[in-house]
């Protein structure tokens, strides 16, 4: 659970800034909302996040981009079974490449550009979209711990 839970979080932090720090558009537009909504005599804790949705997309926007378990981990297929057309043997090892899915230009508007507002309003997220934890049962236990809140606080309070 720590090995799974520590290298994940702070490379996708290092990635969020990293990204900040090549968009400095993106960065003025989250120092924006800081300063209408938490100033800067204190540090953001959890109850602000709810006012603070930008830099939420921001997280998302980071894990879409730099998911940090690209194939996410090998599944086997524990029967027969049909996948997308596929005819799968029981036994086969099956790669879900997530990066692929998150960079595909049938799934995604323009890609390759870091653009946290396409999670705006209805967005352009889908369950099937964005799926830097997996899915189903054996998704990681980490999503469910809020994890995107720990990573928003984590940056905002390192970078602001
Ligand atoms: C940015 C943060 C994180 C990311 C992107 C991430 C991503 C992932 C991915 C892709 C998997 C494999 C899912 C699959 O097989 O389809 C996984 C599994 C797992 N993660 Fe995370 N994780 C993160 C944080 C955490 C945290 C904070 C914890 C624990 C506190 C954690 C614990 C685990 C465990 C125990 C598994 C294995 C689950 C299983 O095989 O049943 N992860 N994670």
């Amino acid at each position: 659970m720590l090995v799974a839970g520590t290298d994940t979080s702070v490379l996708t932090i290092e990635w969020a800034m990293s990204a900040l720090l090549k968009h400095p558009e993106k960065m003025d537009k989250a120092k924006v909302e800081i300063n209408n909504h938490i100033g800067n005599n204190r540090l953001v804790n959890e109850s602000d996040l709810s006012k603070l949705p930008y830099f939420q997309n921001i997280i998302l926007e980071t894990f879409r981009l730099f998911p940090v378990a690209p194939l996410l981990v090998p599944h086997e297929a524990s029967t027969d079974c049909t996948l997308g057309g596929y005819d799968i043997p029981q036994g086969t090892i099956i790669l879900v490449n997530a990066w692929a899915i998150h960079r595909d230009p049938l799934v995604w508007n323009d890609p390759t550009s870091f653009n946290p507002e396409r999670f705006e309003g209805a967005g352009e997220v889908g369950p099937t979209k964005l799926l830097p934890f997996g899915m189903g049962r054996r998704s990681c236990p980490g999503n469910g711990l809020a994890i995107g809140h720990w990573l928003t606080l984590s940056v905002f309070n390192t970078m602001f």
